[in-house]
């Protein structure tokens, strides 16, 4: 019979928020944390977490992963999608148990909005209510939860129309950047994250001994009329694919406005971290060292996709230029890995979310204090990938491949002057910092897009070779 750990192991491959694809994956062990479920009550659930190796000379060589579980006495009809194995449980008396991803399971998933609505204390689980009273949502005992079906790194759940819960895939000690900021900002009282409701907090066996804790969760506001920046810029795009004798400006969908705003709200949402969390100065002996890390990564890339190779010398350049830039350059919170899937769009504007970071990196690299540029340059790239995106399906077809330039040259410019109109101050005038950002974005796209949507890679691979030629 195929072991528990094998069957966790073949139910994570499988998940898109499983981060290791690209190398031999061995789930070696797995912990549990206390039942949220009461004594005898089926399902009977609780969080599982999950270790395995991480890719080969990975600093972090084990990997841990929240799967919330829920045990079912029988097998549950029409559930095939959430099942993760089947095995007689030593914790429930060696009961035969079929055990689910509990997040997909409607019968378990209350169990997480009480604790979080009421505060419940468990042995190493706390669930933290955020009460802001001019503010804050209600959110009814009975909501019931929807898994949202958008690609994301973690999992979502929606319960009414009211709330989301956000639950952290893959752990890590400490604070999740993305509870820190967002709940920093919440309490500055912005409007330009969704609020946060509350987060949850646990304790899990670190591998080797001794206990790790971090954040596992949290709940935000649902902002339900909303639209992803990604859907709507290549609704956009789509439009004027439609019509590709007409300039982006002629065409209905045109996009600039919203570019624009989308400027301003996130020189906006960088003042209000600066003021929240504060800042700091890196003086030019640390260009040197942030120079040396692109190109450590840059080596890194070329070893795992040599197309990236024939690039490297021209996006060196950049990196050259930035370790001889002797200017102070003020630092502080950022977003960390901004792209139009990380903004939505409210009938109130844009709202910006997901400050987690880039997911392949350590904690505490996502918690460093960076420049404002390295958020613009992702968003910049995110226009080019927009425009791109839609070009597969019309191969060859020059007209078209014309106005996709052009589509991204107008909203980045767009972006970059709604920033500037906030900020004071026009990123553009930034050329060392935002060719190295941009340089290395794409060189961490490149990566990215080989391991997790090979058809995509193109798309870095065609910047990469715009970006060589211009340095
Ligand atoms: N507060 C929210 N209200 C409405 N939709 C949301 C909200 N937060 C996230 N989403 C939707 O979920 C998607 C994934 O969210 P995100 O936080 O980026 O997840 P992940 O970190 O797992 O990739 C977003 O692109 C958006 O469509
Ligand atoms: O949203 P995540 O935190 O999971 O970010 C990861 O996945 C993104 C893709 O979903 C990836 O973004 C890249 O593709 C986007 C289009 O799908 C594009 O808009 C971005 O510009 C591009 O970087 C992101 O890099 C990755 O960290």
């Amino acid at each position: 019979m195929t072991s528990h750990l094998d069957q966790v192991q073949s139910f994570c491959a499988n998940q898109r928020w499983f981060g290791e694809k690209g190398h031999d994956v061995h789930v070696d062990a797995m912990a549990t944390s206390a039942w949220l479920s009461d004594e005898g009550a089926w399902p009977a659930v609780r969080i599982g977490f999950v270790y395995c190796a991480g890719p080969p000379g990975a600093e972090n060589a084990i990997r841990v992963y929240q799967l919330p579980l829920s045990y079912h006495a029988a097998p549950v009809d029409n559930h095939s999608h959430a099942f993760v194995g089947d095995w007689d449980e030593p914790d429930l008396g060696d009961t035969r148990v079929w055990v689910y991803d509990a997040l997909h399971d409607k019968e378990a998933t209350p169990y997480w909005l009480d604790a979080l609505t009421h505060g419940r204390r468990l042995e190493g689980l706390e669930f933290h209510p955020v009460h802001a009273p001019e503010r804050s949502l209600v959110v009814p005992d009975d909501a019931q939860s929807l898994v949202l079906t958008v690609e994301q790194s973690n999992t979502s759940l929606v319960f009414g129309d009211t709330a989301l819960l956000k639950v952290f895939r893959r752990l890590e000690p400490g604070s999740n950047p993305g509870v820190e900021i967002e709940s920093a900002l919440t309490e500055a009282g912005s409007d330009l994250v969704p609020e946060v409701l509350g987060s949850a907090r646990g304790s899990w066996p670190r591998a080797g001994g001794g206990t790790d804790s971090g954040d596992l969760a949290m709940m935000t506001a649902f902002e339900k009329n909303s639209t992803d920046g990604w859907s709507y810029a290549t609704t956009s795009v789509r439009d004027l694919y439609a019509e590709a004798d007409l300039h982006a400006e002629e065409v209905g969908g045109d996009f600039a406005g919203e570019s624009h705003r989308l400027g301003a709200a996130t020189a906006e949402v960088h003042a209000e971290l600066a003021k929240a969390l504060g800042t700091d100065i890196w003086e030019p002996s640390q260009m040197v060292e942030h120079s040396a890390a692109m190109k450590r990564r840059l080596d890194k890339a070329v070893a795992a996709i040599p197309e990236l190779g024939q690039y490297a010398e021209g996006l060196g350049r950049a990196f050259d230029a930035l370790a001889a830039y002797d200017v102070p350059v003020t630092v502080q919170r950022i977003h960390g890995d901004f792209h139009l899937g990380q903004v939505l769009r409210t009938i109130d504007g844009w709202k910006l979310i997901d400050f987690e970071g880039e997911p392949a990196k350590s904690l505490i690299e996502r918690r460093a204090l960076d420049t404002p540029v390295k958020d613009i340059a992702g968003m910049l790239r995110s226009f080019d990938y927009a425009a791109r995106s839609l070009l597969a399906d019309h191969q060859g077809d020059q007209q078209i491949a014309y106005r996709a330039a052009e589509w991204a040259t107008r909203n980045r410019r767009a972006f970059c002057d709604g920033y500037a109109e906030v900020a004071g101050s026009d990123p553009r005038d930034e050329s060392v910092l935002l060719s190295a950002f941009l340089a290395d974005k794409v060189i961490y796209e490149t990566l990215y897009e080989a391991r997790n949507r090979p058809t995509w890679l193109p798309i870095p691979l065609a910047a990469a070779a715009q970006l060589s030629a211009t340095e």
